[in-house]
């Protein structure tokens, strides 16, 4: 689904991207992880042609988001990691339809599609709220529901948990493996490793170029290659690798995993499963 060449970028005086090559395939949960400044952020306005690369090439769907910034859009909807970015009509309602209608959306099936993508966040409610008034973890899910509305195959979230609560992220966790299962292509980008476990593969980028790519146990299961790039190793992800468990995707995954570790180990490892409450 996405391709991407030898892509280099610079800002005025500084390379920030030097020479990224990587494929995210169709129905594909991508992770990005690296460390501040990593370059995360510049990589991803390019998916929507937001940014050029100055050498390189991306490929979505087989456009060049570059040559065909419109096109493009229909496919890709990036959410920002500051939702201020996104927001920027009166209400919601009008937030949410501003890409619909730009679509050619109107009237009842306009209506329809805006109260769908709140539904899909759980914001069915905030249709008529000023926008200016809401807190960041509203205002986060509104700017969700202003990318679900335009139904691109691709969404890219730009650090989805940040600054959200532990209701938020929970939401957030169960919204990602929901737009995933619908078979959409899903990108994340985060220096939190912790937050990556749900993927299907990880591409760890530091100073602009890629270290590796692999799977949530090839990456996190490396607390040395995580360190060594200035990130932390998720603490449910050392304890796990101490007991020789595999590294579970969520706080949900992680207790199934315990009990059927508890219940095949027998009392002589973890002692006796039936006496936990
Ligand atoms: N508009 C800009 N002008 C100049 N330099 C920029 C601009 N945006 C980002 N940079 C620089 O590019 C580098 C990469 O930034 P980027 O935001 O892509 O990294 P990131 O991996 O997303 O980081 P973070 O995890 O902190 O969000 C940083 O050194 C940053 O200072």
């Amino acid at each position: 689904m996405i391709e991407m060449r030898n892509v280099h970028f610079s800002y005025p005086g500084r390379e920030v991207l030097k020479g990224i090559t990587l494929t995210v395939e169709r129905g594909e949960l991508f992770g990005l992880l690296g460390p501040n400044g990593a370059g995360k952020s510049t990589l991803l306005l390019h998916l929507n042609g937001i940014l050029r690369p100055k050498r390189g090439k991306v490929l979505v769907d087989g456009i060049e988001p570059a040559k065909n910034p419109r096109e493009v859009r229909k496919k890709v909807g990036i959410v920002f990691q500051d939702p201020n970015d996104q927001l920027f009509s009166p209400t919601v309602f009008e937030d949410v339809a501003f890409g619909p209608y730009n679509l050619g959306l109107r009237g009842e099936e306009l209506r329809e599609r805006v109260l769908w993508a709140l539904k899909k966040v759980g914001m069915r409610n905030y249709a008529d709220r000023e926008t200016k008034e809401l807190s960041f973890g509203e205002k986060k899910r509104i700017a969700i529901a202003t990318v679900l509305a335009m139904k691109p195959e691709v969404v890219v979230f730009d650090e989805p948990f940040a600054n959200l609560d532990f209701r938020g992220k929970s939401l957030m966790r169960k919204l990602i493996t929901e737009l995933k299962n619908e078979g959409k292509t899903v990108i994340l980008a985060s220096h939190e490793a912790d937050y990556l476990s749900l993927c299907d593969r990880i591409a760890l980028i530091d100073g602009g170029r890629v270290v590796t790519v692999g799977t949530p146990e090839e990456i996190l299961g490396n607390p040395e290659l995580l360190r060594k790039h200035n990130l932390d190793v998720p603490p449910l992800v050392e304890l796990f690798l101490s007991l020789g468990l595999p590294i579970p995707k969520d706080p949900e995954d992680a207790r199934r995993k315990i009990m059927e570790a508890l219940k095949n180990s027998g009392p002589s490892r973890f002692g006796n499963a039936r006496d936990i409450p």
